[in-house]
């Protein structure tokens, strides 16, 4: 068993029904601080399902899912992007920043839009932008937390390839800098790359757990992974 100061979330036996019908059972795992998990399994598997319970905004049907490390720490980075289109970037970040408690100075919201390439569009509505630079804006939303532990749900769905280029990085360096991050990817042919390890969902259960680098989706998932 690993010491719990080296784990930040740990779910342990997770059951999802929806109604009468399964969608899994007996999921159990601990995510790591400092790693890459990525959530694989064919359409319908459960990856959402399950990446819901682990942050918290749904609840198993038995089972449990505790996120150890803080509460204020945690980020969720979908892909629908939470922007109001009538106010600029830098007040969409503004009033994301005063949301959870903190008051960042103008410079500071500008470093954050500085990193993520739109500080020449921080005075525009945000409603005006592209599906890339909106999906930048609310990774500097991620950034104002700077999460210890990061869930992704296909944030990548859509991007332009700088704009995914830019999400995959900043994705490393988090993790590289200590961060839990569960990610369940829109390719994950290339996002397995930058795992450490891989959870695979498949036929209502946990089919595999363990390094990316000894992933088969063959053997595993029957040769189709997504
Ligand atoms: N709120 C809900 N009520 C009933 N069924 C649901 C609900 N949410 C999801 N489902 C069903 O549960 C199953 C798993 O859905 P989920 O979105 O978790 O799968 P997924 O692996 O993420 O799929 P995809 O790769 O298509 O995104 C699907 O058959 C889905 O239709």
């Amino acid at each position: 068993m690993e010491n719990n100061e080296s784990i930040a979330l740990k779910v342990r036996n997770a059951a999802k029904l929806f109604g009468t019908r399964l969608i899994f059972k007996n999921v159990s795992c601990d995510v790591r601080r400092g790693e890459i998990l990525l959530v694989v399994g064919r359409n319908g598997a459960g990856k959402t399902t399950l990446l819901k319970i682990m942050a918290g905004l749904s609840r198993p049907s038995a089972g449990s899912a505790e996120i150890i490390t803080a509460p204020e720490k945690t980020a969720y980075l979908g892909h629908s992007t939470f922007i109001y289109p009538r106010l600029s970037a830098l007040r969409n970040l503004s009033f994301w920043a005063s949301m959870y408690g903190l008051s960042p100075s103008r410079d500071e919201l500008m470093t954050l839009l500085r990193r993520v390439g739109l500080e020449r569009a921080a005075e525009e509505l945000a409603g005006s932008f592209s599906r890339g630079m909106a999906q930048r804006l609310n990774l500097a939303r991620v950034f104002l937390i700077d999460p210890d532990l990061l869930f992704l749900d296909e944030p990548g769905t859509g991007l332009d390839q700088s704009s995914l280029r830019l999400l995959r990085e900043e994705v490393v360096a988090l993790r590289d800098r200590g961060a839990a991050v569960v990610w369940i990817s829109h390719d994950v042919n290339h996002d397995m790359t930058l795992a450490d390890r891989i959870l695979g969902l498949a036929s209502n259960k946990l089919e595999y757990l363990g390094s990316a680098v000894d992933f088969d989706p063959e053997t595993v998932l029957g040769g189709k992974v997504c």
